[in-house]
């Protein structure tokens, strides 16, 4: 704005006063309408910024939750702080991105204005300008070459210790009872202080960049005047010129030098730019391997048997309630130690299977492989769906996997399906996950969301991004319960008692306010509300007293899930019926190192003993 009204109003060396009245009547005209030009066009651009990043934001966190990437990112520290770099990077992206591009857009209009005014006064002293700034560039690329690697390091420092905070939040009870908050400030510490060595270090090359830059600003700016300047003495330009020509020149120079005068911002900008390239590259690169499962070493094939074979006699009916097959297992550590040799077995229908072994022995990254989170290692895993939808009771949902398409192939009696997951298998984890949100929301996940009933088109509101409005697919949800059946689950699994103390709609920090035993009935109770063929538990009743295990255990038995527990202790035992011992193996030995049995009592003693 500056710009545009600062050489318009110039007072007339020659005191006409109708001319200055002219040009004081045109300043304020241009006013009144540049105003609301000027305020109205950085609107647009921040409007258009938001948009683009509440785009871009819903871009990435789509491809980073699909395909378990950030499972993948966490697992293994592929690269550091994803958050960061959808939140904050994201952000100063588009900000950035479209500042800078006004910032061009204006500098070529000025540029092209001016030109003409400075090159029509003296053209040697355009060239020279030129010649200036290209050289003034130069240098600050030279000297500010390594800003690019400092604030990329800076961004990962600062939101290293961002995490280590939050970290703390998280860990508050376990911090408070281990009474490590000494050790805890010192790590912090460690973290800000490896963020503000790098900030010194950064604060530094600025500096020394901004003595460059002040001196390339203000050592220039006598040179218009100077040359221009005997010219008027010597009657060849009017006085008013001199102003004219400065002026023009300082736009000029402003043009030309964007990237002088802009260097930190565009080199905190090729850092943003570096980091959100490298997650960009990261997801890729995951959405491809994902195309290409047939190339993981573990294969795991989802299969749908119609309901017709169940009729076909005995043998069909046997093959029709397989629910889970492994065929030579075998799995590795990622350093290439073998957990599990050659393992083979199947689970079929009300064939509770429990598998035990010494800690570290691979029960853990066995149910890993079989949720395809562990890839290491050679087999395959297969899951049946025998595509039973009426056949479970139906207290509210109706599992068999939606995603299916039910085929019977005579010749193979199923037909690969290609597909990451199925609704007919649960798993539950050995840290019970509580999600933020209402006590509904615990229990509603992670089968339902807690949206209201689905969304028409006219229900949502005109200015919303229909990009932000996700909810799940509703035809592949099964019926979502009701309260009342909220409140029966939370019966069934003897939590009924916290709905007088906490309402089904008030939001709490789960993991904090509820016991670990009754977190793990909570996860039953998420359990029974999405009743799925199959569920493979990790631990889930480690934190439970007996008599609330055995209760638990009934539960699922009566409602129809065959499980698959991982446990230690003597009492599982009485509730399946067949064990999978699983042995550290020998490295210097071929043998297999897990043995299949029935549990019958004395096996149970026996292996319970070992
Ligand atoms: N992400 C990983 N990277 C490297 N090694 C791993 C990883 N996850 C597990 N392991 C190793 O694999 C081995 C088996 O781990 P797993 O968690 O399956 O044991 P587990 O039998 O379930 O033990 P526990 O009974 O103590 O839970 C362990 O030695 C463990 O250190």
């Amino acid at each position: 704005m500056r710009m545009v009204f600062g050489v318009w109003f110039c007072f007339p060396e020659d005191k006409d006063q109708e001319q200055f009245t002219k040009q004081l009547v045109y300043y304020l005209a241009s006013f009144a309408g540049g105003i609301p030009v000027f305020v109205l066009r950085d609107y647009a651009k921040d409007t258009l910024s938001l948009r683009w990043r509440s785009w871009m934001t819903s871009y990435y966190m789509d491809r980073y939750l699909k395909n378990r990437t950030f499972y993948k990112i966490q697992s293994q520290s592929i690269i550091d702080n994803p958050d960061q770099r959808i939140v904050d990077d994201l952000s100063s992206f588009t900000g950035t991105a479209l500042a800078f591009s006004l910032t061009l857009f204006n500098a070529t209009v000025d540029l092209i204005s001016f030109s003409n005014i400075l090159y029509g006064i003296y053209p040697p002293l355009f060239l020279v300008l030129l010649a200036y700034s290209l050289g003034g560039t130069a240098i600050s690329v030279f000297l500010g070459r390594g800003l690019v690697t400092l604030n990329f390091l800076q961004e990962k420092k600062e939101a290293d210790f961002r995490y280590g905070l939050v970290r703390v939040r998280e860990n508050a009870e376990s911090i408070a009872f281990y009474d490590g908050e000494e050790n805890e400030m010192q790590l912090l510490l460690q973290r800000f202080r490896s963020a503000f060595d790098n900030l010194s270090k950064l604060l530094i090359s600025s500096r020394n960049l901004d003595f460059f830059t002040n001196g390339y600003r203000y050592l220039i700016q006598i040179l218009p005047a100077a040359v221009v300047a005997p010219m008027y003495f010597s009657g060849k330009i009017e006085f008013g010129v001199i102003n004219q020509s400065v002026s023009a020149f300082n736009h000029i120079l402003g043009d030309f030098s964007l990237i002088v005068y802009q260097f930190q911002a565009i080199s905190a900008f090729s850092a943003v730019i570096d980091r959100l390239g490298e997650f960009d590259d990261l997801l890729t690169s995951s959405e491809t391997r994902s195309v290409s499962e047939s190339m993981e070493e573990i294969c795991r094939e989802f299969c749908t048997i119609n309901d017709p074979s169940m009729s076909n006699g005995s043998g069909a009916l046997t093959r029709a309630s397989k629910l889970l097959m492994i065929e030579q297992l075998t799995l590795l550590t990622p350093s290439k130690a073998t957990l599990i040799r050659d393992l083979s077995l199947e689970v079929c229908e009300k064939d509770h299977l429990l598998i035990t072994g010494p800690s570290g022995s691979g029960k853990t990254s066995l149910l890993r492989a079989i949720a395809g989170l562990w890839s290491f290692g050679r087999g395959t895993i297969r899951f049946y769906d025998k595509n039973t939808r009426d056949a479970l009771p139906s207290l509210s949902a109706d599992v068999a996997s939606p995603e299916t398409t039910s085929v019977y192939d005579p010749k193979h009696e199923y037909r690969k399906l290609n597909k990451r997951n199925s609704r007919g298998v649960f798993f539950l984890p050995q840290k019970p996950y509580m999600v933020l949100g209402t006590l509904r929301q615990q229990l509603l996940y992670p089968t339902w969301s807690n949206d209201p009933a689905p969304m028409s088109d006219s229900d949502i509101p005109a200015d919303s991004l229909s990009f932000l409005m996700r909810t799940k697919d509703m035809d592949s949800r099964p019926t979502k319960p009701t309260t009342e059946d909220l409140v029966q689950v939370l019966e069934d699994v003897r939590l009924g008692y916290i709905l007088s103390r906490f309402d089904l709609d008030s939001t709490y920090e789960w993991s904090s306010v509820l016991s670990v035993g009754e977190q793990q009935r909570l996860a039953f109770a998420r359990l029974l509300l999405s009743r799925p063929n199959l569920v493979l538990l990790d631990e889930s009743t480690s934190a439970l007293d007996e008599a609330n295990e055995a209760h638990l255990y009934k539960l699922i038995e009566a409602a129809g899930i065959t499980y698959v527990s991982i446990g230690h202790r003597r009492t599982l035992f009485e509730h399946h019926r067949s064990v999978l011992y699983i042995s550290p193996v020998e490295p210097t030995s071929a043998l297999l190192n897990w043995r299949f049995e029935p549990i019958n009592n004395e096996s149970a003693y026996n292996l319970s003993k070992q």
